[in-house]
């Protein structure tokens, strides 16, 4: 890999300190790093560059998912850091930075290649973005890339703006848009579980699948960030980006090769051929929600609107379930359903695909019924793959039974989702990055939900937090005759591999 400057604005941040310091460091261990590197932290805040290396070092300590402890190879890595203040509104600044950056770069005898990484507010993006292109820092002979944060705009026209500024500084192939579920093991390996495997594409259509559910639920609320999210809500937090993403990557058709530009070309088709919702039909087609008073894991936690921070009179969704129809050829007809919410019954991301079953009266004259066939790809906390399939139960007079088959990884051996998406950035490959094509169609798509739930056209159901939800998204595939399947792996199974 070639050697680099990586230029983090927000060093002295949440998301530095918790994710971007730590995955540096395990790609560091990994030997995932060019061997000469230069990074160069940047804050409002003065900080000397050994108190912005030891806070480095803390944050290594507490969250690196490799234990780490005073070592020569810790001191190694931090002695790459260096510390900038800065402010993003003065020109100046950036004028010293490109000093200091120059320096490091002479002084490790490495080339002028520069990842700038916006680890901050987005409102800030396209400011900076235009100060790197104005200050020169921008201006090199190697290879520059902008990584950036979602939110990617809050609604269509914001995002068309932002894009459109960002575009006069960097072109869209120096655009690296962090969305971690990209970035998440399961969501990578849908590419090759449903691309790759010959006898996952066979059924992979209309003619074998019954419904596809994504699921990302969570037991949290809205924890210290009640300024975003109240003017967020789960759809613009989770359902424009990560369950648009997920949605793209489960459907996508197999392209000749696997190369980035394949990826995207196929997941922009199925945001084109994604029925748009029109604001009229958002209320029959999407059900939103906001989490009461309730208990989780036995533990009694206030109302959305007892939150700090909240509006007393919010109507801000903390919970949002919709069906979606994919208009083409290989998926028309098979309802896709996503859900996802705050204070839920269950951390739990998942991706559930129901075949259908024309074998259920098989065994009708034992009075018995076929189950239909559940693939389950657990994403997050769990990470793996089941397969749900009819068995005869030898124990119990050969009755039919469920059998469980599924994969399971070692998880701490795993890298976390900033390593793999940052290793990614580093060599310029941008499969698992948002691609402005992607993230138009998702806000276009998103539009009209925005607009229906400002208006307050779709009921506000409030939910018991600790619940699965309101009633009300039940109804969005009985319509259908399905259901949720919300714990689908049944524990009592066979266990075949
Ligand atoms: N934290 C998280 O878990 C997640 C965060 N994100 C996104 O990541 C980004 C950063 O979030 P987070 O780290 O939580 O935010 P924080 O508020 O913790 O950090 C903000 C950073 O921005 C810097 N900053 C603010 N204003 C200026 C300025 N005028 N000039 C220079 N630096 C400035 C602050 O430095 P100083 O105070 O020293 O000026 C600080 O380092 C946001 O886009 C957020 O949406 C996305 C997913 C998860
Ligand atoms: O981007 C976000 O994701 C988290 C959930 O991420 P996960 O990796 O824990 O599934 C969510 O809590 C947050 O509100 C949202 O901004």
């Amino acid at each position: 890999m070639e050697s680099m400057t990586f230029v983090l604005f927000g060093a002295t941040g949440d998301l530095a300190k918790r994710k971007i310091f730590p995955a540096l460091y395990n790609l560091y261990l990994e030997g995932k790093l060019p061997s000469t590197f230069s990074v160069i932290g940047l804050g409002r805040r003065e900080l000397s560059h050994e108190t912005f290396q030891s806070n480095v070092e803390r944050s290594i300590m507490e969250f690196s998912r490799r234990q780490a402890t005073p070592s020569p190879e810790l001191t190694s890595f931090l002695s790459a850091f260096r510390y900038h203040p800065l402010d993003v509104t003065r020109p100046e600044d950036y004028r010293t930075l490109l000093q200091l950056v120059q320096e490091r770069e002479s002084e490790l005898g490495i080339p002028d290649n520069r990842m700038f990484y916006l680890s901050v507010a987005p409102d800030l993006f396209d400011l900076i973005a235009s100060n790197i292109k104005a200050s020169g820092l921008g201006s090199t002979r190697g290879w520059k890339r902008l990584v950036i944060e979602k939110p990617f705009g809050h609604d269509l026209a914001s995002a068309r703006e932002l894009n459109e500024k960002l575009s006069k500084s960097f072109e869209e192939d120096e655009v690296y848009r962090i969305d971690h579920y990209l970035g998440k093991t399961m969501v990578q390996n849908l590419e090759t579980f449903v691309l790759a495997n010959p006898v996952i594409q066979a059924v992979w259509n209309k003619e074998h699948i019954a419904n596809i559910q994504i699921t990302a639920s969570e037991t949290v609320g809205v924890e210290e960030r009640a300024g975003y999210y109240d003017q967020s809500g789960a759809i613009r937090d989770m359902i424009q980006n990560h369950m648009l993403q997920m949605l793209m990557m489960t459907a996508m058709h197999q392209p000749t090769q696997i190369s980035a530009a394949t990826i995207r070309a196929q997941k922009k088709q199925i945001m084109e051929n994604l029925r748009p919702v029109p604001r009229a039909e958002v209320a029959k087609n999407v059900v939103r929600g906001q989490y009461a008073a309730g208990s989780i894991q036995g533990k009694a936690v206030p109302a959305y609107l007892d939150e700090p921070g909240i509006e007393a009179a919010s109507r801000n969704d903390t919970f949002v379930a919709a069906r979606l129809w994919i208009d083409d050829e290989k998926w028309k007809g098979v309802p896709f359903y996503i859900r996802t919410g705050k204070r839920l019954a269950a951390k739990s991301t998942r991706i559930v695909v129901e075949f259908k079953n024309p074998t259920e009266h098989l065994y009708a004259h034992r009075n018995e019924q076929t189950s239909p066939n559940l693939l389950v790809i657990e994403i997050n906390p769990n990470e793996k793959i089941s397969f749900l399939l009819n068995g005869k139960n030898v124990l119990n007079e050969g009755v039919l039974d469920e059998v469980r088959m599924d994969s399971q990884g070692d998880k701490k051996q795993l890298p976390e989702a900033y390593e793999r998406l940052i290793y990614d950035a580093l060599q310029g490959d941008s499969t698992f990055f948002a691609h402005w094509n992607e993230v138009e169609l998702s806000w276009q798509w998103v539009q009209p939900i925005l607009d229906a739930f400002a208006a307050n056209e779709v009921p506000l159901h409030t939910y018991e937090a600790g619940s699965n939800g309101p009633e009300a998204s039940e109804r969005l595939l009985k319509e259908e005759g399905f259901e949720w399947l919300l714990d689908p792996v049944p524990s009592k199974s066979l266990q075949m591999a």
